[in-house]
């Protein structure tokens, strides 16, 4: 027997029984639920990640959507759940959905939705930071500061990486590895070499049209390169930073082998998920190379880090925040909400999950669509006209 769980409840005489597992940000992604006839309760429970037993107890007997969290474990489990109680959709409120078991979803009919776009540049100022953060060494000098060392300017203290001229490596050019490979590229004048399974094709004339525009005016043009594997970026990069999805391909994509053939002072940034990396492998690198930097904001056995880590000065570690603008984390509670109540609706999807401003913007009503569903082919849902 599931344990009751705390819990606020908005507009409760709803016709349709929302639930959220988590309080989220803003106000905008309510107000859309209650005023389309939702009943929400949101889960006020202290700790940080629930139990599939307290989602279960949240679900109870009839509810008609669920917005869940990348922390939470949706598998058989709490979808033939949902599904018993009369559900049909969920959401994450996230654009990654490796916690989502998007195949037992696909068995009981259930919509899965996620958040792409309004956390792209975000996400990617995150990677941005950590590239400088571990490049100019900011948080060791930050550090010493606090710790009353500094006695004066000295020609060796804190030396680190000039970025200018150098190459940045991106694995993974979807959407963040995209506008990341950007910020380097026309922040930095970097040049690019990038790996994914797809031509990025927008980010190379990207490329290409600034390495025109700095030759016009007299300056060393920048270049970019699509490898033909992986390994070809671990070599030639100098700053690389992680964007794949995680599945089953990426898992430990960064490991022993793939570390020892990177530069000894290159920079590694993964702001991707944390088991694309081989952290032990990793942490054993950072000891044996001093000059090898990294920004992570995700690691392999989150919440914790791998032992050793948190005593590396050659790391940068943040806790996950990549996504954590105000705009960024408010449009992402708005697109999770607005996937569970366009299902609900049976509203149809919307034609491009890439380009989700028309949900964002706060002076008009959002359109009849789900912004993103990723199994609405295999559950067969109609496509918005829009
Ligand atoms: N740290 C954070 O807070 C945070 C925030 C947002 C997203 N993310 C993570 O970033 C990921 C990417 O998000 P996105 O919006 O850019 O997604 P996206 O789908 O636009 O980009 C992912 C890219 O990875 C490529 N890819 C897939 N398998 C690959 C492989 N084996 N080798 C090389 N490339 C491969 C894809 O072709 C695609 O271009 C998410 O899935 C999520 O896990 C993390
Ligand atoms: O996948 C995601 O969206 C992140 O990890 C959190 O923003």
């Amino acid at each position: 027997m599931a344990k009751p769980v705390q819990i606020e409840v908005w507009n409760p005489n709803g016709k349709y029984r929302v639930v959220s597992t988590k309080s989220m940000p803003g106000t905008r992604w309510i107000n859309l639920l209650i005023e389309q006839d939702c009943r929400l309760e949101i889960c006020t429970e202290k700790k940080t990640i629930l139990s599939v037993e307290d989602i279960l107890a949240l679900i109870g007997d009839r509810c008609d959507g669920v917005i869940g969290q990348l922390t939470e474990d949706w598998g058989e489990t709490l979808f033939s759940a949902l599904s018993r109680a009369g559900g049909k959709a969920f959401s994450n409120m996230a654009v990654g959905y490796n916690n989502v078991d998007v195949e037992a979803a696909n068995k009981y009919g259930v919509a899965v939705g996620n958040t792409p776009g309004v956390l792209t540049e975000t996400t990617a100022e995150l990677a941005a930071s950590l590239s400088l953060a571990a490049a100019r060494r900011i948080v060791e000098a930050d550090e010493f500061m606090r710790a009353g060392k500094y006695e004066g300017w000295l020609p060796h203290l804190f030396v680190g990486n000039l970025l200018k001229g150098q190459t940045v490596g991106v694995i993974g050019a979807g959407r963040i590895g995209s506008a990341y490979a950007r910020m380097m590229i026309e922040g930095f004048k970097m040049n690019l070499i990038y790996y994914d399974l797809y031509q990025a094709t927008r980010l190379e004339k990207f490329v290409t049209a600034y390495g025109q525009f700095l030759k016009a005016s007299g300056e060393q043009p920048v270049t970019w390169k699509r490898a033909a594997s992986m390994e070809e970026v671990l070599r030639e990069a100098d700053v690389i930073s992680l964007h794949p999805i995680l599945d089953k391909t990426t898992y430990h994509l960064v490991n022993k082998e793939r570390l020892a053939m990177m530069k000894k002072e290159a920079i590694l940034v993964n702001c991707s998920r944390g088991p694309v990396v081989d952290e032990v492998a990793l942490v054993e690198h950072l000891r044996e190379n001093p000059m090898f930097r990294v920004g992570l904001d995700v690691f392999e056995d989150e919440p914790y880090m791998k032992p050793g880590l948190a005593d590396m000065k050659n790391a940068v570690v943040v806790p996950h925040i990549a996504s954590a603008s105000k705009w960024t984390r408010e449009g992402m509670a708005t697109l999770a909400a607005l996937n569970v109540l366009g299902k609900i609706k049976g509203y149809p999807v919307w034609g491009n999950p890439n380009s989700v401003d028309a949900f964002l913007n706060e002076n008009s009503q959002p359109p009849a669509a789900c912004p993103s569903i990723v199994n609405s082919k295999t559950l067969g849902l109609p496509v918005s006209k829009l």
